[in-house]
């Protein structure tokens, strides 16, 4: 049987009378590509911030990376990588800085750091970039980057919120080839996105609605439940009855 990296049982989020997230239950495999996908304010960032260590639910129980999401936040931390649309690079410091930056943050070594980084930027074909300001770069490219950064320290999950937001679709498929080789090299991969054709290459899918997981499967499978031609239509019958408004 795979092995669990990710496990939630009736994780739940209360913010007063409000459940942002109702308990949600579900399990992530090593090397999965994991897709979180729901409306707006439907709790995705509410329960991935729960996961990543970064706030504490209200009941029910989570481990990642085998650790407790209420008393070994600082293990998980170590444990994962995190990119989310805001998290941005250091615009007025370099390709390069921003690599040593984050390694370490990450507590590498220096020579492990320079090392990395040199195969970093020969990978992502930044050579004649590396000296230059990252505000300078376009938005795939820094996308391209931040995510490279997430995955830098080699952690066990990786945590994308919303990765390729405002990017063309050559970007983001090029994007997503980066995601499938971190997967592949044995990083799981849970990724939100508003995007349904990123939805088809994810392993499998969640669809929250309104705080509450309503659907979990392979992109195929839910496509034959739903007697749906693509995911937008799987999304569009689950979701349309959601009261959350969308902003
Ligand atoms: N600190 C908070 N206090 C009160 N309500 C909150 C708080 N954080 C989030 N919420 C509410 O919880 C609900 C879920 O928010 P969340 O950001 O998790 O949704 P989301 O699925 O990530 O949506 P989006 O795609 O818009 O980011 C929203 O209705 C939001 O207003």
């Amino acid at each position: 049987m795979a092995e669990q990296v990710i496990i939630c049982k009736d994780l739940t989020k209360r913010f007063g009378d409000f459940m942002a997230v109702n308990k949600i239950s579900f399990e992530v495999n090593r090397g999965e590509i994991f897709g979180f996908l729901g409306a707006n304010g439907a709790g995705k960032t509410t329960a991935m911030r729960i996961l990543c260590g970064l706030s504490y639910p209200t009941s029910g129980a989570a481990t990642v990376a085998g650790f407790d999401v209420y008393k070994q936040q600082e293990s998980i931390k170590r444990n994962i990588g995190y990119m989310s649309q805001k998290f941005s690079l250091y615009e007025n410091l370099t390709v390069l800085e921003n690599i040593e930056f984050y390694g370490g943050v990450y507590g590498l070594s220096r020579k492990t750091i320079r090392s990395r980084s040199d195969e970093l930027i020969n990978q992502l074909g930044l050579q004649q970039e590396a000296r230059k300001l990252v505000g300078e770069l376009p938005l795939g490219w820094k996308q391209k980057l931040a995510f490279s950064v997430a995955i830098f320290h080699q952690p066990q999950i990786v945590f994308l919120d919303e990765p390729t937001g405002g990017v063309d679709p050559v970007t983001r498929r090029q994007f997503w080839d980066m995601i499938y080789a971190a997967a592949a090299s044995g990083i799981t991969v849970f990724v939100t996105t508003h995007y349904m054709d990123e939805a088809e290459y994810c392993n499998r899918v969640t669809i929250m609605v309104d705080g509450k997981i309503e659907a979990l499967d392979a992109p195929q499978a839910l496509k034959a439940r739903f007697q749906a031609n693509n995911m937008e239509e799987v999304f569009y019958q689950l979701a349309r009855g959601a009261k959350r408004s969308s902003d």
